[in-house]
């Protein structure tokens, strides 16, 4: 079942551009510049790219915070903007910079008041909570006021908030920006948890690519407001060339080493004591054996693809970006006059 459906999505705003020492122009632009997007329920999707991408802008006409100014999009089959209410019983939000909890009220009672809020029978209520308290480890400052927590506590706390109602969709934006290790560990498990129990869709934006790798099958990437990749990982370092390495560690240093079919010598260091092969056609298991008929081996490791170099990559690559093309003294006069309205 699809529960989102967007197509041709875009959103302008206006900019003031500075074009003379003292004049200034208004121009239109866009931020997201005709996104097409099918997600289907339970999917864990990855929706990243570089600073000034339009994730934020897309999230926020997904969840009926924009109007977007041209497009069709259907979340949960409701029009986001024009029935924001009713989409707001079927999706739960967390927003990195945003609260909605109350400042001053203990966790408890803000879980409390969203009840009413959502108007969700006590009995489900209190046994979402209870998973929230046991997966998250809530129970240490469930009475402790919003103001006084850490921000790790607090992102559990928006996480729980964002639950309580059983949306069917999830949308975060940056949900472990700034978390210690041990929270950004929890609040990963957890978005793990209930992604693999697969009744709800999760749509998350972050930097920390280490989050996508672990939660998101499928990964979207878009950069100028449109989207240059949209598929797994796999076929992300599929295309841009990048290997899984096996790296051998000898004995006995090889002065040539040899070659292997299937698989493309990357590296050798200086002493000639480890090789590195990247793996073509061939499989770990007929490298390493292949290696092995021909010197004594130490060690073996495998080394899987790096998503940041790959990631890297495709936000620097013009000519797979055709969004790019507006030339660098328009990006420049706008970076100087960030001034706009909505
Ligand atoms: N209200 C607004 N008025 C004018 N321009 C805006 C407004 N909101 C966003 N923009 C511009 O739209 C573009 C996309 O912004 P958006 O916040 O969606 O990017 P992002 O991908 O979420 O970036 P980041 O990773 O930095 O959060 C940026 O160039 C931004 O300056």
């Amino acid at each position: 079942m699809t529960v989102i459906d967007a197509r041709g999505l875009r959103k302008e705003f206006t900019v003031r551009v500075k074009t003379g020492r003292l004049r200034r122009e208004r121009r239109v632009r866009a931020a997201v510049d005709g996104i097409d997007l099918r997600v289907e329920r339970g999917e864990m999707l990855g929706y990243i790219g570089p600073n000034g991408a339009g994730k934020s802008t897309t999230l926020k006409m997904l969840t009926g915070v924009l109007m977007p100014s041209a497009g069709e999009v259907r979340v949960c089959g409701l029009r986001p903007v024009a029935q924001r209410t009713r989409l707001a019983l079927r999706i739960g939000v967390v927003f990195g910079q945003r609260s909605q909890l109350w400042w001053d009220l203990p966790l408890r009672e803000s879980f409390d008041l969203l009840r009413h809020v959502y108007r969700v029978p006590a009995a489900e209520h209190a046994a979402r909570l209870r998973r929230c308290r046991d997966l998250l480890d809530l129970d240490g400052f469930l009475d402790v006021p919003v103001r006084q927590l850490s921000l790790g506590q607090r992102m559990r706390g928006e996480l729980t908030a964002a639950l309580l109602h059983g949306p069917e969709v999830l949308f975060l934006d940056e949900p472990t920006i700034g978390l210690d290790v041990v929270s950004r560990q929890a609040v990963r498990g957890f978005l793990g948890e209930l992604g693999r129990a697969g009744d709800t869709t999760l749509v998350l934006t972050t930097h920390d690519l280490a989050d996508i790798e672990r939660l998101c099958r499928r990964l979207v990437v878009v950069d100028h407001g449109r989207v240059v990749h949209d598929g797994s990982i796999a076929q992300l370092h599929h295309r841009y060339g990048s290997r899984r390495l096996v790296v051998a560690d000898l004995d006995a240093p090889m002065v040539e080493p040899p070659a292997l079919p299937g698989a493309r010598l990357h590296q050798v260091t200086a002493d000639g004591r480890r090789l590195a092969y990247a793996l073509e056609s061939a499989g770990v298991a007929e490298v390493v054996a292949g290696l092995a008929g021909l010197a004594s081996l130490r060690d073996i490791s495998v080394v899987e693809p790096d998503i940041e170099e790959v990631v890297a990559r495709l936000y620097r690559s013009p000519a797979e970006n055709p969004a790019q093309d507006r030339t660098a003294d328009e990006r420049a006069a706008e970076d100087e006059a960030p001034a706009a309205t909505a």
